[in-house]
């Protein structure tokens, strides 16, 4: 045991942790409180607020909040972001011995998703709290997947003392972790606890042996307070993917008398009341301060009006000179090309988004929160796993595949190892996806403390008004003026819906499709917020159910500040949108609310339904798909298993599927995922139309539009035409996409051949036009001659030559790995770095290429 103290010593001592800087405050009637639940005075806890924080007095209701939940009552506390809710928790826990526990959702994001992510960010976050006096610790249910070191020392120790970590093992940095979370223990089981503040995440306060470690604090007398922060996840976000939050509820019954104090910064009124029956709260005190934000400038931009929204956005930030700054986007990929736009017009940036590696975003985050990177490009909070396959889809078809490989590679890492039994790619795909997204849900930068953000920009729509006031709200946490930018895209929000309206597909079970409902009409607010010429700051008060008079912005927001600069933008806009979205109806400036959910035709992506048979096969629509969401939440492997344990079955999953999937082929004679002709007009269909606009929108049109969408959809067919027909729909729908974007030489480049062709054609009498290749179009008509095999040319283009064989587009593809050859390329790749010693680690990302 001595043996065991000194190696811990020397270990927390060797990784620099921290031991308290200030001593606790003595208050002269902190013993005297200690059973009786009485409310300290106001000047005691002022004093405690300004010897450990050094603010002169308390902010809006963070007094009262304090008071109530001192004299035992339950509180929820509704306040704004950067409002100081940690406070309410924080200053309870210093005025009486005993512990005050924290359930917060930066460590249930960070732990479950990147335990090291997670780790460094709560240690920041308690070394912090000590340097304050403040004795504050933190106990999660995260795994340690890692296994580099051994670590001997604590092994039996922990695994006994928590029956939820799994400890294979640790490198340096978990070693430390370890042994102070035995620490942690020992004290928490000492009957004189010196820890005052302890932050868990649900899952470990889920799993029994935390709960009894808590009964028995409890029937001590210790246990003063459970505080929940972002006490919203309990409700709007729970279900998706906080399930954990939900088994909050069992706080109540077993530590009846504990008052809860519920914090949250965006709770609809229906929110509150779910959360306030959710954790059994009785009688709450309920205090609301008003949302609004003083110090944000609001603004929004639109990107259908803009040249170039990515340097309209540079030249903001530059502009700006040297600030603080976070930019939110959808994608990772997206964020990865901001920010090297970014960095290239020399602004100081960093992507950050759980595709990065722990090192890397641990390094980001430090960068960013010292000052070193001044711009962060961040993924903006998301639930939703599923319907962004469909998204992800109508990218290149290579690089998503070898992203989901990728992503499958990093889950075994980062997520909490929920592997299941599966039927295939499409299965594998949305599990992976799903663990993936899992990980960047939920705003990886909630609850970094950096007051001097001075902009946040969402350079894609945020998916509803509560996102995207919690992200905004991230700006001017110092209450010094700071603004919030919005690039609002037409083509963003219909991505968005989809995604929404996806969330709960026909397949899936009626609390999904309400689930979707619900989404698509709180997204429809941040769409009226974009798309209304009102004030911005009263649309966002009045969608929390704030009243507020018209002379409250002050001019601080654009639609008040220039009101009729914005009104001709909408006014532009409407024209755009009429052009360039003919065919699909606009939702823009329609404001009633179940527009969005009426299911109407909104984009290229999910107007599959009309095109032909549909898709029964479709990875979105697919039963599996349904059964592993199903089964991901159910699922009885969870993480007891290895990750090569879970790879091999993954590897035995796509055999079986490959084995099923080929008898079901020879039972049922055609094949469901095929191509039918009839789809392939429909594809051409599109085209044409998407070209039809092009000609609308382009002054200098020339291309024919026949042909083009003829060669456009051979094109497609012939890339992922095996494939089957999910990806080749995608590519159709890309191509939709490139279509309605794309400039006159942009199109000119890319069809300029075939319009040479017909061009040339039409030039000749009829009984002189060959039905063979234009010499023009065939960079290898001198190596192939006359020989222009039938099989090559397409039914519907005659006049075309194979694809592959046209230089201006190349698109000779990778060869996709299956995923066995994914996994032994791994193996061979691991074998390789073994035998060369190469222990540093190289990029994470695997490439195929
Ligand atoms: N009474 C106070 N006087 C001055 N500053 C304060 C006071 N209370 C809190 N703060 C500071 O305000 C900042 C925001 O506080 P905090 O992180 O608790 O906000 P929050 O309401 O939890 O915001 P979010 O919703 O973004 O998590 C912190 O830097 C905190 O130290
Ligand atoms: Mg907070």
């Amino acid at each position: 045991m001595a043996l065991h103290r000194s190696i811990c010593e020397t270990l927390l001592a060797k990784v620099g942790i921290e031991m308290q800087k200030k001593s606790t405050l003595p208050l002269s009637d902190a013993n005297a409180n200690r059973k009786r639940k009485e409310v300290c005075s106001k000047e005691t806890l002022v004093k405690l607020l300004r010897w450990h924080f050094g603010y002169p007095d308390f902010r809006g209701m963070q007094l009262d909040a304090i008071q109530s939940v001192l004299s035992g009552n339950d509180c929820f506390c509704l306040m704004p972001t950067g409002g100081g809710k940690s406070m309410c928790y924080q200053i309870p826990a210093l005025a009486k011995p005993g512990i005050v526990l924290v359930d917060t959702t930066v460590m249930s994001d960070f732990c479950s998703a990147d335990s090291l992510n997670g780790r460094h960010l709560l240690e920041n976050q308690v070394m912090a709290l000590k340097e304050k006096g403040i004795a504050a610790d933190f106990l999660s249910s995260t795994k340690t997947a890692d296994a580099k070191v051994k670590c001997s020392v604590t092994d039996t120790r922990i695994s006994i003392m928590t029956d939820s970590i799994t400890l294979k093992g640790s490198n340096f940095i978990i070693a430390s972790r370890v042994i102070a979370i035995f620490t942690i223990h020992e004290d928490l089981d000492s009957g004189k606890p010196s820890t005052r503040l302890l932050y868990v995440t649900p899952e470990l306060i889920a799993t029994p042996g935390f709960m009894s470690k808590l009964t028995k604090i409890y029937t001590r007398g210790l246990l003063n307070l459970i505080a929940i922060d972002e006490a919203h996840c309990i409700s709007s976000w729970g279900h998706d993917f906080r399930p954990s939050y939900r088994k909050l509820s069992s706080l109540r019954s077993h530590l009846p008398d504990v008052p809860i104090l519920a914090l949250t910064a965006t709770a609809a009124p229906k929110v509150q009341k779910d959360v306030v029956e959710s954790l059994r709260m009785q009688n709450p005190l309920i205090l609301k301060s008003s949302f609004n934000r003083p110090n944000i400038y609001y603004e929004v931009r639109y990107k259908d009006l803009l040249d170039d929204a990515f340097a309209d956005l540079s030249n903001t930030l530059k502009s700006l000179g040297d600030v603080c700054a976070i930019v939110y986007c959808l994608e990772r990929s997206m964020c990865d090309d901001l920010s090297s736009n970014l960095s290239q017009s020399g602004i100081s940036c960093a992507a950050y988004h759980a595709g990065l590696n722990n090192k890397m975003r641990t390094s980001v985050l430090d960068d960013w929160i010292s000052s070193k990177i001044k711009v962060i490009v961040a993924t903006v909070a998301f639930g939703y796993a599923f319907p962004f396959l469909l998204a992800i889809r109508s990218t290149d078809y290579n690089d998503f595949w070898h992203d989901t490989w990728c992503d499958i590679y990093q889950a075994k890492m980062l997520c909490d190892g929920t592997f299941v039994e599966t039927k295939g790619h499409g299965a594998m795909m949305l599990l992976s996806l799903w663990s993936s997204f899992r990980m960047v849900s939920g705003d990886l930068l909630l609850g970094i403390d950096r007051k001097d953000v001075r902009i946040v920009c969402h350079f894609n729509i945020p998916k509803s008004m509560e996102a995207f006031y919690q992200e905004s709200g991230r700006a001017g946490r110092d209450q010094l003026p700071s603004r919030s930018l919005l690039y609002y895209g037409i083509d963003d929000r219909k991505r968005m819906e989809f995604i929404l309206s996806k969330s709960g597909s026909k397949k899936s079970s009626s609390s999904q499709e309400e689930s979707s409902k619900i989404s698509l009409i709180a997204f429809n607010q941040i769409v009226e917020y974009c798309e209304g010429s009102g004030c911005r700051r009263k649309r966002i008060l009045e969608s929390f159910g704030e009243e507020v008079t018209a002379s409250l912005c002050g001019k601080t927001c654009d639609a008040c500040r220039h009101a009729n600069l914005v009104a001709r933008c909408l006014e532009d806009l409407k024209t755009v949108c009429a052009l360039r979205h003919k065919n699909v109806s606009s939702r823009v400036f329609i404001t009633s609310s179940t527009a969005a959910t009426t299911g109407e035709q909104l984009s290229e992506f999910w107007n599959r339904g009309e095109e032909a048979s549909g898709s029964e096969e479709d990875i979105s629509d697919s039963e599996d798909g349904n059964e592993v969401i199903n089964n991901l939440t159910s699922s009885k492997l969870q993480s007891r298993l290895g990750v090569n344990e879970k790879l091999a079955m993954l590897q035995r999953a796509e055999e079986n599927f490959y084995r099923n999937n080929n008898t079901y082929k020879q039972n049922n004679k055609g094949d469901k995922n095929a191509i039918s002709d009839p789809m392939r007009g429909s594809s051409r269909q599109r085209l044409q139309n998407a070209l039809k606009q092009g000609h609308q929108r382009l002054d200098d049109f020339k291309i024919e539009v026949d042909t083009s969408a003829s060669f456009l959809e051979d094109e497609c067919y012939k890339k992922y035409g095996k494939a089957g027909k999910s990806f080749y729909y995608s590519q159709v729908a890309s191509t939709v996409r490139w279509l309605t974007t794309a400039t006159s030489s942009e199109l000119m480049n890319r069809l300029c051949a075939i319009n040479a062709s017909a061009e040339a054609e039409q030039s000749l009498t009829p009984a002189e036009q060959p039905f063979k290749p234009p010499p023009t179009l065939d960079p290898c008509a001198e190596d192939t001659g006359n020989e222009y095999s039938d099989n090559a040319r397409s039914e519907t283009s005659p006049c075309i030559v194979p694809m592959e064989s046209c230089s201006f587009n190349n698109t000779n593809l990778p060869q996709i790995p299956s995923f066995s050859e994914f996994v032994n390329s791994r193996k061979t790749k691991g074998e390789q770095l073994n035998d060369t010693k190469k222990h540093s680690r190289t990029e994470k990302r695997m490439r195929m290429h």
